[in-house]
């Protein structure tokens, strides 16, 4: 290896694959200095070697949505990249392609009645072991807009006075897939379930990876603050997520075809724009298992 990845080294960094291996270089180029990276020079559809997903983890680590550009996959690529995280999620209500659960659409276009995520959330918080992360691959732009924003919530937690600090720790919220979910899919065809996914989560998580805290409500799950009044922590709530929404601790990321974004869902929440009507814009998303929070 002739160089580290750094936060502060500059986007290009070089070094040796495996030994014996010719030198490859990976870039990553930051969006913004807290979230967000754009990683280039590795082609996902090959085998990866173990520095390259060294530096995947890391850099999705470092950066909480990792990005990269002109993908050709198939969904076995797609997955096995995927299975390098973990084991595949399959999504309690959202379409997947025919006999191939791991594989969720994402599809709108000038018929549909919605986009998915068009709200900030994080993926299926409302499962008492929520995804640790997202893997989307967008096949059709539009022209024009369809850009997805992603949001750090150890940037939120940290901004908190100690005072709110104080007082969420130890909190509890639930998270209920009910609301959302029921009747959702029903315009395109995808039939309702008898019950959807339902749990109680900390207000504050700790990242398993990095040991960091984060904030761990989202407005698309969240229903409740447990063990105070329901006014009181609807109110807390509210400031919670217009807190959240300060561009601060956001990036917004701009599709082209063929590009991938890849989140960690434990620490970001993402929002999709739906604001190309009647485009069409459409792909796949694999989702990995994550671990119950604490
Ligand atoms: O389409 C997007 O950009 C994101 C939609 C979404 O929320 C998701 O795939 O989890
Ligand atoms: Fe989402």
């Amino acid at each position: 290896m002739t160089g580290s990845l750094n936060a502060n080294a500059g986007p290009r960094i070089r070094y040796k694959a495996e030994e014996g291996a010719p030198y490859e270089t990976i870039t990553v180029d930051k969006l913004t200095p807290i979230i967000g990276a754009e990683l280039g020079g590795i082609d996902l559809s090959k085998p990866l070697s173990n520095r390259q997903q060294d530096e995947i983890h890391r850099a999705l680590a470092e950066n909480l949505v990792i990005f990269f550009r002109d993908q050709v996959l198939t969904p076995e690529q797609h997955m096995s990249f995927g299975r390098l995280f973990g084991e595949l999620h399959v999504h309690p209500a959202a379409p997947h392609e025919p006999g191939v659960p791991e594989m969720m659409r994402i599809h709108s276009d000038r018929n549909s009645p919605r986009a998915n995520g068009e709200g900030w959330h994080t993926d299926v918080s409302c499962e008492v072991e929520p995804p640790m992360g997202s893997i989307l691959h967008i096949k059709t732009c539009p022209p024009r807009g369809g850009d997805t924003l992603f949001a750090n919530m150890y940037a939120a937690y940290d901004a908190l006075s100690d005072r709110m600090k104080a007082y969420l720790d130890g909190m509890i919220a639930l998270h209920d897939g009910e609301p959302v979910y029921r009747g959702l899919f029903k315009p395109i065809g995808v039939a309702d379930k008898a019950e959807y996914p339902r749990a109680e989560h900390p207000v504050v998580r700790t990242h398993p990876v990095t040991g960091r805290k984060c904030l761990y409500v989202n407005a698309g799950f969240t229903s409740r603050l447990l063990g105070v009044p329901r006014d009181e922590g609807d109110a807390i709530l509210r400031y919670l997520y217009q807190h959240m929404e300060n561009p601060l601790f956001q990036c917004r990321f701009r599709w082209r075809e063929n590009s991938i974004a890849f989140w960690d869902n434990r620490c970001a929440q993402h929002r999709a724009m739906w604001d190309y009507w009647p485009h069409t814009r459409s792909g796949h998303r694999v989702t990995v298992k994550g671990d119950r929070p604490f």
